[in-house]
């Protein structure tokens, strides 16, 4: 039998795609569930204030996917904590939230907290979301200082931001050293008693060395690149391929 799978299909490109018409195609629910049955070890999803993909109406028929169909799969919500976002993982509890410092007008994420400064809000949510038996995992920047902070916070998990990591895909002299940044932060993280996640800009080229130096790694959560590959490989073909990046098959 095939280990477990760290990789979590962000489906927010699938739902901005279907967004273009007032059509219910391409379905994020039967993607995410060819997903799932391909070896994927969850579904993320970030609805964003302005639902220009996610939409309140995909988080519930991705909870009930996953409770009715896949009962020993995952759903992660992602977002700011707003009242608003608060109110959807109390009504749907998801396996795992992953707080982001996102502002509404953001048109992806592309920093981690500041959790010196954000550190009330950040603990008041924390101690609510656990409360309501849900997994809260903290999105900090590969920065060693990051993680201790987190797990004093109360999270249980970090995802490290690897953007500038994928960012670097046409120099290897800098992605070696943004790679260091993200392996040191994971290192401390693990130190630190907190389960490891890195997500943003991974991509079948750039995940195999990343595993390489962080087998503690628990999740990555894919988004654009997976898409991107899908429209050539297919859903269930490019989980196959990421399965493979991650060493896992
Ligand atoms: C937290 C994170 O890195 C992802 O959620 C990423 O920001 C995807 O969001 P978009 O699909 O809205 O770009
Ligand atoms: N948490 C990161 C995520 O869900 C997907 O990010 P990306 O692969 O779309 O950059």
């Amino acid at each position: 039998m095939s280990e477990p799978s760290r990789l979590s299909v962000n489906v927010n490109a699938v739902a901005m795609l279907r967004n273009r018409r007032d059509l219910p195609w391409p379905s994020v629910v039967n993607l995410s569930r060819i997903a799932l049955q391909a070896g994927a070890k969850g579904i993320t999803v970030h609805p964003r204030p302005d639902e220009r993909h996610i939409r309140k109406a995909d988080v519930a028929d991705l909870r009930a996917l996953i409770r009715d169909e896949f009962p020993d799969k995952e759903l992660c919500l992602e977002g700011f904590p707003s009242p608003d976002f608060m109110e959807l993982v109390e009504r749907h509890r998801p396996h795992q939230v992953l707080y982001v410092p996102d502002d509404p007008q953001q048109l992806t994420s592309d920093h981690g907290w500041d959790l010196e400064r954000h550190g009330a809000l950040v603990s008041a949510v924390t101690r609510q979301t656990k409360q309501w038996d849900v997994r809260v995992s903290l999105f900090v920047n590969a920065d060693p200082e990051a993680p201790e902070l987190a797990a004093r916070l109360g999270a249980e998990r970090i995802e490290i931001y690897t953007g500038p990591y994928g960012g670097c895909y046409d120099d290897a002299e800098r992605a070696a050293a943004e790679r260091a940044r993200v392996v040191a932060t994971g290192k401390a993280a693990k130190a630190a008693g907190l389960g490891v996640n890195a997500g943003h800009d991974l991509t079948l080229e750039n995940l195999p060395p990343l595993v390489a130096e962080m087998p503690f790694l628990r999740e990555v959560s894919i988004g654009h690149g997976f898409t991107a590959d899908a429209l050539i490989y297919g859903f269930a073909e490019t989980v196959r391929l990421y399965r493979v990046a991650l060493g896992e098959i």
